[in-house]
């Protein structure tokens, strides 16, 4: 970091954990007991991991790809239909331009979000757009899940633990669509601005053009080079849930690349009307006092909002100094 606390450096590095899916559903009790320790060291070290062997078929993900790509060929007069409001609102498209506080850039970027769950939310058009989602989200929301029992033994507790206490059979999860157009279309700099996301843990792919960077150890650090991985981040909710021991990862998406990238990023939380707080079960007095406020996930939402609008840390509202 430099003297005021800015990054200073970009680094592109291969140490980023890489953790084997398989060895969480189908493997020895030896196995899983290896990988849910290195699930909770990767949480605690890096607050990412890229995951491997995962099960979604490559050509889902791709067949997700090229239909999310077809959205966004669409000409902007169809796409109106489906303009953003509110944070709620259960389809949101938008473009936008958002400002880089760090490099003092503007960043341009075009998204579709979609609340998948509960409710199965998707635009009607173009066709098939909905049956290939559902299929591509209920896929990743099970990947989550199994994701979200490794990190609850992984903090000691049984692996439904999580579920149960976020309710998470209930779970939010919202799938973004960000595109970044060609350099060769758009003459402008193009990425999303340094944050959070705010569920438990994010699971991304991208279209094989590099672009999202994690800050480690005070430098940005590149992400990818794993074929076939999704790439995991944690969230605010389990930063908090965890009362401080998992932080939730800062990250950012810089792309420099001439073609168009592409990501489908699934953030997945507790169900909305959940109030999230740590675990009691990680307090206790002098030891480990609390450090987050407790807040109803939905309300949180609407809070990130309006304090990242603010350009400030949904985090100081909740954060115990202590
Ligand atoms: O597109 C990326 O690489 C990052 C997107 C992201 O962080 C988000 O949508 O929350
Ligand atoms: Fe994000």
């Amino acid at each position: 970091m430099s003297s005021n606390g800015e990054p200073t450096s970009f680094e592109v590095q291969t140490s980023i954990p890489i953790i084997d899916y398989s060895l969480l559903t189908s493997g020895t009790t030896n196995e899983r007991s290896k990988v849910v320790q290195d699930i909770g060291k990767a949480c605690e070290d890096w607050g990412c991991f890229m995951l491997v062997n995962h099960g979604v078929p490559e050509t889902l993900i791709q067949e997700m790809m090229d239909i999310s790509d077809e959205f966004s060929n669409m000409a902007n007069e169809e796409k109106l239909e489906f303009e953003a409001h509110g944070v709620l609102d259960p389809i949101r498209c938008s473009t936008g331009f958002n400002l880089d506080n760090w490099n003092k850039d503007t960043l341009w970027r075009e998204y579709l979000r979609l609340i998948v769950h509960p409710d199965f939310n998707c635009p009607h058009k173009p066709l098939r757009f909905c049956e290939v989602a559902f299929d591509y989200v209920k896929r990743t929301r099970a990947v989550a899940l199994e994701l979200v029992k490794g990190v609850s033994e992984s903090l000691g507790f049984e692996a439904s633990y999580m579920n149960h206490e976020l309710n998470l059979d209930a779970g939010f999860q919202l799938l973004a669509i960000n595109y970044y157009p060609s350099f060769l279309e758009f003459d402008i700099s193009r990425g999303l601005m340094p944050h959070s996301d705010h569920g438990l843990l994010t699971l991304l792919n991208e279209n094989g053009v590099p672009g999202l960077e994690v800050l480690h150890d005070g430098k940005w650090v590149g992400m990818g080079g794993v074929p076939n991985a999704f790439f995991i981040l944690s969230a605010d909710q389990l930063e908090i849930f965890s009362n401080g021991k998992y932080k939730s990862k800062l990250h950012r998406s810089v792309v420099k690349d001439a073609r168009k990238r592409i990501t489908l990023v699934n953030l997945n939380g507790p169900s909305l009307d959940t109030i999230v707080g740590p675990s009691s079960r990680l307090v206790d007095g002098e030891n480990r006092p609390l450090r987050y406020l407790p807040m109803k996930y939905s309300e949180y939402l609407k809070c990130q909002v309006r304090l990242i609008t603010a350009r400030k840390n949904p985090f100081d509202e909740i954060r115990i100094h202590i």
